[in-house]
């Protein structure tokens, strides 16, 4: 499945034509890095500013073994569209091993990380955030995407000792795909749909055998000046929903309505859910693709994995029809993960409002729905 996610990727190349600079030993914030604007998402949000963090509200942390784990789940996805899970059985040493292998990643020489980046029509490798290319300042943050076998590149980062680190990624790979078909059932549960409404995880809605993944494992350096450095700029996943490990430094942020950017903080032990562009556009728009980012930190690095998850690439998504009626009309068009990769590729945050037909200005569908295209007037 993974290679036909690469096959995605051959099709809209990305040319990052930044210099690669070791931003780890920097005592001072470059130009290249300096972002002295509040972003634009911010300022759509209504000009809250990165230290507006008068927030009382806290992202939901649910234990999977809470009797109320649908109702839990189904609210937290439609007013945050982000919790943290607890109890979700992955084991806390595998989230160690996986998190020393990606430091010893990144902790190499920047020549020795060159020799494994990422070709600009590939996905796999080392380098910058690909959305790095629809912005003109240059993120505080090392990436390694992982899609498939890490065997090539972990070759030419470790050319004595690439088997241990590979057999750690391929179990945390393993592991993250069942807990996010697990993840899934337990979002369609809530929302009512059941194995027979989604035909391509086969009868037995079995989504890790249909399913691909990627990791991305993201490394933001201590930075000399955190105010003015993005870890990584405001986005929402091209996913079905995106399964977070971030280590004891906080960074990572999600953008609530009325209450402006909401630190997630790190649990021991805990996992981020962030739901994807994808379940926003099946659940008719009901759960939320939270806009979310990567602040960085004066004193301590911080490291993040995110495995990426979606459906067979050449699936037709579209808001299930068990969630459409005369009141609720379809919000979205039937699109392909790969269509829709290249649609966010050439539109980035603005690709969701691409593929929307409707726009649910008014809850209780009457005339003032406005269905697209609109009237030019
Ligand atoms: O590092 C983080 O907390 C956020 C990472 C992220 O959003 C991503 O990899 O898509
Ligand atoms: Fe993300």
């Amino acid at each position: 499945m993974s290679s036909r996610l690469s096959e995605a990727y051959k099709t809209r190349p990305v040319h990052l034509h930044h210099r690669h600079l070791d931003i780890t030993s920097l005592q001072e914030l470059p130009d290249s890095h300096a972002w002295s604007q509040v972003d634009e998402y911010s300022a759509a949000a209504g000009g809250l500013r990165r230290g507006d963090s008068f927030v009382s509200e806290n992202v939901p942390v649910i234990d999977l073994h809470d009797p109320n784990v649908l109702q839990l789940i189904g609210h937290a996805c439609k007013t945050w569209g982000v919790f943290q899970v607890i109890n979700h059985g992955i084991p806390t040493s595998l989230l160690d091993k996986t998190e020393s292998t990606s430091r010893n990643l990144f902790s190499l020489p920047i020549e020795q990380k060159l020799k494994a980046s990422r070709s600009p029509d590939g996905i796999s490798g080392y380098g910058f955030a690909t959305i790095s290319s629809f912005f003109s300042k240059l993120m505080w943050s090392e990436g390694f995407t992982i899609a498939g076998s890490p065997l090539d590149h972990f070759r030419q980062l470790w050319p004595q000792d690439y088997a241990n680190h590979c057999d750690v990624i391929e179990e945390y790979d393993k592991e993250m795909k069942k807990l996010a078909g697990r993840m899934m059932w337990l979002m369609l549960d809530s929302l009512g749909i059941t194995k027979r409404d989604v035909k391509w995880a086969g009868p037995k809605g079995k989504f890790e055998d249909a399913c691909s993944a990627a990791l991305r494992l993201n490394y933001y350096p201590a930075c000399p000046d955190p105010d003015r450095a993005m870890g990584l700029a405001a986005h929402t996943d091209s996913t079905l929903l995106t399964i977070l490990y971030q280590n004891s430094t906080s960074g990572l942020q999600v953008l609530k309505e009325g209450n402006g950017w909401v630190t997630v903080p790190p649990i021991p032990g805990g996992l981020v859910v962030i739901i994807g562009d994808l379940l926003h556009m099946m659940s008719n728009g009901s759960y939320t693709s939270v806009l979310h980012r990567a602040v960085v930190n004066r004193s301590k690095d911080r490291l993040s994995i995110a495995c990426l998850y979606g459906p067979p690439t050449s699936v037709q998504i579209s808001p299930f029809p068990k969630l459409v009626d005369p009141s609720h009309p379809p919000l979205y068009r039937p699109i392909t993960w790969h269509e829709y990769l290249g649609t966010k590729a050439k539109h980035f945050n603005e690709a969701l409002s691409s593929v929307r037909i409707c726009s649910p200005d008014d809850s209780n569908f009457n005339d003032d729905f406005v269905c697209f295209p609109r009237k030019k007037a």
